[in-house]
């Protein structure tokens, strides 16, 4: 099986130290999001995965090996990093065509990829006249035609249409579950919350998070509940007795209630569903509606980097925060 090890990785731009120390691995078999805010080093670690760059100090390994020292690197490594790197002028099936060959990979491949990402009605057009979408999925064919032990992608929603997200999200899936090693970048948190198993999460170079996409939410997150029953009065009291911050919300759509004289729903911090189902019940409240609210990742990733970004357009968001109330 093959991880990717980075190892005391640091990478100095002059004055910039654009990676910092940093020490993660990548498991295979399960899908890695690789989150940060602008600037947070996440490309720079990539290329320096991949060898496009050297490290100041530290190293970055593929199963063990440095990529420089692999051979036919595109039967180890698929990699989407810029979209824009196939030349304009040439055909997408010509520049798959090259890549295949400076490979050693079979011809085949390049039409088994075209068609894996939804190309091969396009593939003899030139890359100039593609969409941004499209050349995202030629990005993404390449870095598949090896069929790589590891793919690492940048941004790969970048462009996609709606169809073409939950393809990629499907693609991401059915590659982990293969047991590729599988590294995705992204700014989209809802898209990652939708893919990703596990998390590592840079801020200025460094590493803020490595650990499962579960355990990194719900540590940052307080978890909540949502109830209603036909009295809301003899609810909020019954919690205030068994000492339940509850808080009444409004109902967007029609200012309270659902016209059976109940009034609004409950939201009850640091709660969880089967212990308020129970306290209610108990008490003989009919229970019109009970709901567990999850945090989202967007909720507990703000949480941590708020303090991290660089290039923040508002103030912090303060802590601890509470889920969606949806
Ligand atoms: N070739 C370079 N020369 C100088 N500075 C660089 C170079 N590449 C990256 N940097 C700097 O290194 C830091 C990390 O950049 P990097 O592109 O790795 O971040 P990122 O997490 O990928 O950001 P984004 O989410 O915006 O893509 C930034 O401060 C950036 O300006």
């Amino acid at each position: 099986m093959t991880s990717i090890d980075v190892q005391d990785l640091t990478k100095e731009y002059g004055a910039t130290r654009a990676v910092d120390r940093l020490t993660f691995r990548v498991e295979p078999g399960r899908v890695t999001g690789f989150l940060g805010p602008n600037g947070a080093g996440k490309s720079t670690t990539m290329r320096l995965v991949l060898g496009l760059d050297r490290p100041t100090s530290g190293s970055a390994t593929l199963g063990g090996r440095a990529y420089v020292t692999l051979e036919e690197p595109l039967r180890h490594v698929g990699a989407l990093l810029d979209a824009g790197a196939a030349h304009g002028s040439r055909t997408a099936r010509d520049h798959l065509r090259v890549l295949a060959a400076s490979n050693r990979l079979p011809g085949r491949r390049v039409d088994e990829v075209l068609e894996e990402v939804g190309l091969a009605p396009v593939a003899r057009r030139r890359v100039r006249t593609y969409s941004l979408g499209m050349r995202q999925r030629l990005g993404i064919a390449a870095a598949l035609l090896g069929d790589p032990r590891v793919v690492l992608l940048d941004e790969p929603s970048n462009g996609l249409d709606p169809e073409g997200i939950v393809w990629i999200r499907e693609l991401l899936r059915r590659l982990a579950r293969e047991g590729r090693t599988v590294l995705v970048s992204s700014h989209l948190m809802n898209e990652t919350a939708s893919f990703a198993d596990h998390l590592v999460v840079l801020g200025r170079g460094r590493l803020l998070a490595d650990m499962p996409m579960r355990d990194f939410i719900h540590a940052r997150v307080e978890p909540s509940v949502r109830v209603r029953t036909t009295d809301g009065a003899v609810l909020r009291d019954l919690l205030a007795r068994h000492g339940y911050d509850a808080v009444e919300r409004e109902d967007r759509d029609d200012g309270g209630g659902d016209g059976d004289g109940s009034g609004g729903r409950w939201i009850v911090r640091h709660a969880r569903v089967a212990d308020i189902g129970r306290l209610v019940s108990g008490a003989g409240l009919p229970v019109l509606e009970l709901a567990a609210l999850d945090g989202t990742l967007e909720q507990a990733y703000l949480d941590l980097t708020a303090a991290e970004t660089e290039f923040a357009a508002r103030p912090a968001s303060p802590s601890p925060i509470r889920p969606q109330e949806v």
